[in-house]
């Protein structure tokens, strides 16, 4: 029987989690998960674990990490037919171990992106909240300068995302990541990419793909769910 792959994906805010998740979701067939995505799912439909995830968002906190696991792990559960690919979870070692007790990772991606890098790409990022889609006014633009090219709504630019949020959220990331990153160094399967740009980076997270998903899954592919 084949074996399914399964996959996270790391980085600081701005590093391409969702861009490369998308090419890998695209190319390999996996389907992408992104904690962002279940975070405001379950805020907009008001599950237990979304009400309470509201109100750390609201003050531009991160979601605890029981809220997040009770949030999250459930939902893997659904896809224990799938191969996967993770972005946004684990952000700190306790999910990291929850992690691990529910499911046995291939590999970790771990995106490594100079800090001027990562405050150029946020200060052009443009998102469309309700379906998480994100644009970059240089790199990859929407078709209507504002618009989502779906849906025809305004974009928005995250508070966040603006360089003085920004220096802070990279400070505190560094520090909870540094953890986890040691966690998948010592289980042998952390891969660090570092460069400024996604298209450079991305022929090695290819290659490295290539080499691992076609000799443990071969009729085990799903449709991306983007
Ligand atoms: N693993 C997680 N742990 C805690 N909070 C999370 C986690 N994943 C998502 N969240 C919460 O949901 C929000 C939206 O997540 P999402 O990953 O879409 O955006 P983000 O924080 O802007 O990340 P990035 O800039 O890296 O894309 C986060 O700001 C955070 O409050
Ligand atoms: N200029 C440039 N922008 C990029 C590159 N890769 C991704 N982006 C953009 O940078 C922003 C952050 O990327 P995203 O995939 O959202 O990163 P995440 O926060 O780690 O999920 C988005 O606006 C992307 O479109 C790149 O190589 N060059």
């Amino acid at each position: 029987m084949s074996k399914l792959f399964r996959a996270v994906i790391m980085g600081p805010p701005g590093s391409g989690k969702g861009t490369i998740s998308e090419r890998i979701a695209h190319s390999f067939g996996l389907k992408h998960l992104s904690s962002g995505d279940f975070v405001r799912e379950n805020i907009a439909a008001k599950t237990e674990a979304g009400v309470q995830a509201k109100t750390y968002i609201k003050k531009g906190l991160l979601v605890p990490d029981h809220v997040m696991t009770r949030l999250l792990l459930p939902r893997l559960e659904e896809m224990t037919k799938y191969s996967w690919l993770l972005d946004g979870f684990p952000r700190t070692l306790a999910q990291a171990e929850a992690l691990n007790s529910a499911c046995d990772l291939d590999v970790a991606i771990n995106l490594n992106i100079p800090l001027e890098t990562l405050k150029e790409r946020l200060r052009h990022r443009w998102i469309h909240p309700p379906s998480g889609r994100v644009y970059n006014m240089c790199f990859n633009p929407p078709r209507v300068q504002g618009i989502d090219d779906i849906t025809g709504e305004p974009l928005i630019q995250q508070e966040d995302d603006r360089p003085e949020a920004l220096v802070a959220r990279l400070r505190h990331y560094k520090d909870v990541a540094k953890p986890v990153t040691d966690f998948y160094k010592a289980k042998g399967i952390l891969y660090t990419f570092s460069d400024t740009e996604t298209d450079r980076i991305w022929p090695y997270i290819n290659t490295l793909l290539s080499t691992k998903i076609p000799t443990i899954q071969s009729d085990a592919r799903c449709a991306s769910t983007h």
